[in-house]
């Protein structure tokens, strides 16, 4: 479902990203972690096709991000943690106006809306202007408006960062509810807590190089920790210390 091959992003003479390849399939919900400056969102932007690789590429749902960068648009659905709503609009004029551009007519719509209402709860958004919302309710059509399309992957940046705890908690109900035959969501956060929760398996990248691939019980096994953040810290610690002992001896 997603395979990154020998991933690189240099901005000018710095290296964001060096060499990332890993694989995700379908049914999983695959977490990315690191810490601020590791380069989660550069890697999500290449992904998304709205960043150009340096070197490498990646395919997802089969389509490369560099040859078929259009398919990858319609394969996908990005919540980023801005909201971007129009105040003047109602909720489903919102979601009717983004379903247009995968070429949906409006009632075509109006049937997925009731599908997500059943899962993220709209009503109270539909018929409302996003001007009136609280942060949940935008965070709702931000959501709804991702996946209007039933994208085969689902990709969230930071997606839970200033969200009460009911909105964070919808959020990550909804991303659980996204696990399915043909799906894969990509969870990228700092808060180890999301990932333990709704993550199978994990990538944790740090200073633009990847550090491991595995389940999140793998990663304790592997440091011999207890918790996601202990294991965390454990790998970043082996990673800095072997770049000191390497500049030693260099
Ligand atoms: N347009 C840019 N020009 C130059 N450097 C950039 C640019 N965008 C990001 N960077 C740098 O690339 C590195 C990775 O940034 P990125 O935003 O991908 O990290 P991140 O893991 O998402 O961090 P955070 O958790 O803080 O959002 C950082 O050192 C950042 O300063």
């Amino acid at each position: 479902m997603l395979t990154i091959t020998n991933l690189s992003k240099r901005y000018g003479s710095f290296q964001a990203l060096r060499n990332i390849s890993f694989a995700a399939s379908e049914g999983e919900i695959f977490g990315l972690l690191g810490p601020n400056g590791a380069g989660k969102t550069t890697l999500l932007r290449i992904l998304a096709t709205l960043l150009d690789a340096s070197d490498g590429t990646a395919t997802i749902a089969g389509r490369d991000i560099r040859k078929d960068p259009e398919g990858v648009r319609r394969s996908i659905g990005v919540v980023n943690g801005g909201m971007g709503l129009y105040d003047r609009l109602t909720g489903r004029e919102i979601l009717r106006y983004f379903a247009g551009f995968y070429g949906m007519t409006d009632a075509q719509t109006d049937r997925r809306i009731d599908e997500l209402d059943e899962v993220l709860g709209l009503r109270e958004t539909l018929d409302r202007r996003t001007g009136e919302f609280s942060t949940g309710m935008k965070q709702k059509i931000v959501i709804a408006r991702a996946v209007i399309h039933d994208p085969a992957v689902l990709i969230l940046d930071e997606a839970a960062s200033g969200l009460d705890v009911l909105a964070r908690r919808a959020l990550l109900d909804f991303v659980a509810a996204y696990r399915a035959p043909g799906k894969l969501v990509l969870y990228s956060t700092h808060v180890m807590a999301e990932v333990e929760e709704v993550c199978d398996r994990v990538a944790i990248i740090d200073h633009g190089e990847l550090l491991v691939v595995d389940a999140v019980q793998g990663v304790l096994a592997r440091t011999g920790e207890r918790s996601l953040e202990r294991a965390f810290f454990a790998l970043l610690h082996e990673r800095a210390s072997s770049a000191l002992s390497g500049t030693v001896k260099a």
